[in-house]
């Protein structure tokens, strides 16, 4: 199976998770293009309809997915438009799996101000036809210099988030979603 794990990380927190799941993946015997999106990232460099599986993965900023991913985005979109990957009533491709992701510090709201980062995302997969398999939302720490947002937030102390448990669960949830493809 081809599995693509695109992610965007501005302080790392992200990226951990990205490296868990892809080292996960190859353990588990599949190939993986790990893809970090920066400013520099050419949209003509990836199509996400070459894989069968799909990682998608963003810490949460503004509510939102960082905007190079967004800027992404919205160049992928407008190709998959022109050339008629994206039709009306966006049927399903038989074959094509999607599971989005997200680190996020929730400081005022909690999980409500990282919902819309994931929607968001996951509505590139649902309008290219892919089967949305699951939302990971993973807790992540703030940059230092955000004082008290990880500790006095709506999620309480999440310095050092996320840690060796998290990535743990991350590494579990993957081995259990890739457990149906074993013969
Ligand atoms: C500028 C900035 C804005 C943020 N905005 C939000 C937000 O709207 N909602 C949220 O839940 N977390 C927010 N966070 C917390 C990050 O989503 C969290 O630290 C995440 O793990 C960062 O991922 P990264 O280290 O991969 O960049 C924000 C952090 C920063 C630095």
């Amino acid at each position: 199976m081809k599995v693509l794990n695109l992610y965007y990380s501005l302080s790392g927190n992200t990226k951990k998770v990205a490296e868990r799941i892809s080292s996960t993946v190859e353990e588990l015997g599949h190939e993986v293009n790990t893809v970090k999106i920066t400013v520099n990232t050419d949209a003509s460099d990836v199509d996400l309809l070459d894989y069968d599986f799909v990682f998608n993965g963003s810490g949460v900023y503004q509510w939102l997915p960082g905007e190079p991913m967004m800027d992404l985005f919205d160049e992928l979109r407008e190709r998959y438009n022109e050339i008629g990957d994206i039709k009306p009533g966006s049927p399903k491709r038989k074959g094509k799996m999607a599971v989005v992701y997200c680190t996020y510090g929730g400081v005022h709201t909690g999980k409500h101000e990282a919902t819309p980062a994931v929607k968001y995302m996951e509505q590139m997969y649902d309008h290219l036809g892919f089967y949305i398999l699951d939302e990971w939302y993973i807790i992540g720490e703030y940059p230092n210099s955000y004082e008290t947002a990880s500790t006095e937030g709506r999620l309480g102390d999440i310095r050092g988030k996320p840690g060796e448990k998290d990535l743990k669960e991350i590494e579990e949830k993957t081995k259990g979603l890739f457990s149906q493809f074993k013969n």
